[in-house]
C-alpha cells in the first residue's frame, strides 16, 4: 500500500488521517510510528507558519515528503482565542482543562454569539517541490456543555449546526466530510493531484 507520512504526534490526528486517506488509497504513518524522537518547536504566529515548520523539519530528517498539520480553533467572543495556541491553551495537550477554560470564559454569552470555526492548515514539503499550504475551515458554535464522545480536543463542545451534531457525535467518515482537516486536504489533493505517489 502507498504512504503518506504525517508530521504529528497527537492520536486524534492521526485517527482522522487514516478517515481521510484510507479511500484515497494510502496508509497513514505518523511520528509516532517513525520519529518520536524528532521534536519540533511551533514558533510560528499563524497556522500556516506552524504547519511548514513541522513539514520542513519532518521532511529534512527523513529526506522525504511530509505533510503536516497545524490546526486549532478560532471563537468569536474571545477575539480569535485560542487560535494557535489550541493545544496549550489552558494545559499542555490536556483536553479537558482547555475545554473548561473556553466554557468558562463564556459564561453568559448569548447562542448567537458563540459563533466559532476550526481552521486547519496543511503543509506539504519534500526534497523536490517547494514547501505548499492549504487552509480549510468549518465553522459552527460552542455549547454550553460537552456531548458526544468521538474525536479528539474541543470536539465535544463544537456543534455544526447543519447536521444537528457536535464534532464528536461524528463517526470519522461523517467528520471527514465537513471538517478543517477533510476541507484542507481536498484541496491539497485538488491542486497537487500528481504530488503523492
Ligand atoms: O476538537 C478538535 N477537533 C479537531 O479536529 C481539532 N484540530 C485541532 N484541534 C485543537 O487544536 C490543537 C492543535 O494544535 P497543533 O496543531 O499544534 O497539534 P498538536 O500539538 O495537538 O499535535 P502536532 O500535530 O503538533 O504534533 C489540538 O491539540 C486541539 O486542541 C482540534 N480540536
Ligand atoms: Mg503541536
Amino acid at each position: 500500500m502507498k504512504q503518506v507520512v504525517i508530521a504529528t504526534k497527537n492520536k486524534g490526528k492521526a485517527k482522522d488521517f487514516k478517515a481521510i486517506f484510507k479511500p484515497l488509497g494510502y496508509e497513514v504513518v505518523t511520528m509516532l510510528d517513525i520519529a518520536n524522537d524528532v521534536e519540533i518547536e511551533e514558533t510560528g504566529r499563524t497556522f500556516e507558519e506552524n504547519a511548514v515548520i513541522k513539514a520542513e523539519t519532518l521532511s529534512k530528517a527523513l529526506g522525504k515528503l511530509v505533510i503536516a498539520d497545524d490546526s486549532g480553533l478560532e471563537v468569536d467572543a474571545l477575539g480569535g482565542e485560542p487560535g494557535v495556541y489550541s493545544a496549550r491553551y489552558a494545559g499542555d495537550h490536556d483536553d479537558e482543562a482547555n475545554i473548561q477554560k473556553v466554557l468558562e470564559k463564556l459564561k453568559g454569552v448569548p447562542d448567537q454569539k458563540r459563533t466559532a470555526r476550526f481552521v486547519c492548515a496543511i503543509a506539504i514539503s519534500g526534497p523536490n517541490i517547494e514547501s505548499q499550504t492549504f487552509l480549510g475551515t468549518c465553522e459552527g458554535k460552542i455549547l454550553n456543555e460537552k456531548r458526544g464522545t468521538n474525536g479528539f480536543g474541543y470536539d465535544p463542545i463544537f456543534y455544526v449546526p447543519e447536521l444537528g451534531k457536535t464534532m464528536a457525535e461524528l463517526t470519522p467518515e461523517e467528520k471527514r466530510a465537513i471538517s478543517h482537516r477533510g476541507n484542507a486536504i481536498r484541496k491539497l489533493t485538488k491542486e497537487l493531484p500528481n504530488v503523492l505517489k
